[in-house]
């Protein structure tokens, strides 16, 4: 379901040397998988999300999502491309003057759904993410781990194929870190394919889920239900 086929990234830098972030990668996803990413600072791991977001484009080689080529895919098509997608990231992205529940319904506005279904479906997600309660509330009156599950709780509302979490435990205690994974977890058994890039060992190891560890760009491990990658 995600393919990269011989993908290379090289960002250009004007005035410094060119950094080759990704380095002919070529890796498959099947759909419904749970996938960490996982590599030192500066392995690559970000850009292969941006790569799936389509945030910047491949400097050579093909990425498919689905029966989708999204290499050449034409700029008009991007946002609709973007719907099939869900993404969380490690500073949550909220918007920090919309409540809970607005913060949640906005993604569904800007998709141009009917006022009927996002009523619907944003108590669906909410109560999904141990959210209900606090609907009213707003980012700031939330801990990290809830405002995660807010920003979860708005990347699913549009029912995604994939989830991308960049970091999404980053700033997080081990135990609200683990609570967000239980809830990726549970995602993921509902029929998400999820892709989760984190820095934390100890999350990896309890998972037990696949892993790709990244170095210098390149796949340096890719292993099943493993631990983390000890390739430095
Ligand atoms: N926009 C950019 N312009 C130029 N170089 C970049 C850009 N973004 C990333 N890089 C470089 O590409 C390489 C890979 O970066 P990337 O962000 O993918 O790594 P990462 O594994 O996600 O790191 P971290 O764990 O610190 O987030 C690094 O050397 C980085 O400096």
């Amino acid at each position: 379901m995600i393919e990269f086929d011989h993908v290379c990234k090289t960002y250009d830098r004007s005035t410094d040397r060119e950094t080759k972030a990704v380095r002919d990668i070529s890796l498959k996803i099947e759909k419904g998988e749970f996938v960490f990413i996982v590599g030192n600072s500066g392995s690559g791991k970000t850009t292969l999300i941006r790569l799936l977001l389509k945030e910047i484009d491949a400097t050579s080689g093909n990425i498919r999502v689905g029966d989708t080529d999204i290499t050449g895919m034409k700029r008009k098509m991007i946002p609709r491309y973007r719907r099939r997608l869900g993404v969380v990231f490690q500073d949550f992205r909220l918007l920090k003057d919309k409540n809970v529940y607005e913060n949640v319904a906005f993604a569904q506005r800007v998709v141009v759904t009917p006022i009927r279904e996002i009523r619907k479906r944003v108590p669906e997600v909410l109560s999904m993410v141990g959210l209900s309660s606090k609907y009213k509330s707003l980012p700031s009156q939330l801990s990290g781990g809830e405002q995660q599950r807010v920003a979860i709780a708005r990347a699913l509302v549009n029912r995604p194929e994939i989830l991308l979490a960049d970091e999404p435990t980053g700033n997080m205690d081990p135990g609200n870190a683990w609570q967000i994974m239980k809830l990726l977890e549970e995602i993921n058994r509902m029929g998400t394919t999820v892709v989760v890039v984190t820095h934390s060992k100890e999350i990896v190891d309890r998972m037990k889920k696949r892993v790709i560890t990244m170095k210098h760009g390149v796949i340096v491990n890719d292993k099943e239900e493993s631990g983390y990658g000890n390739e430095d």
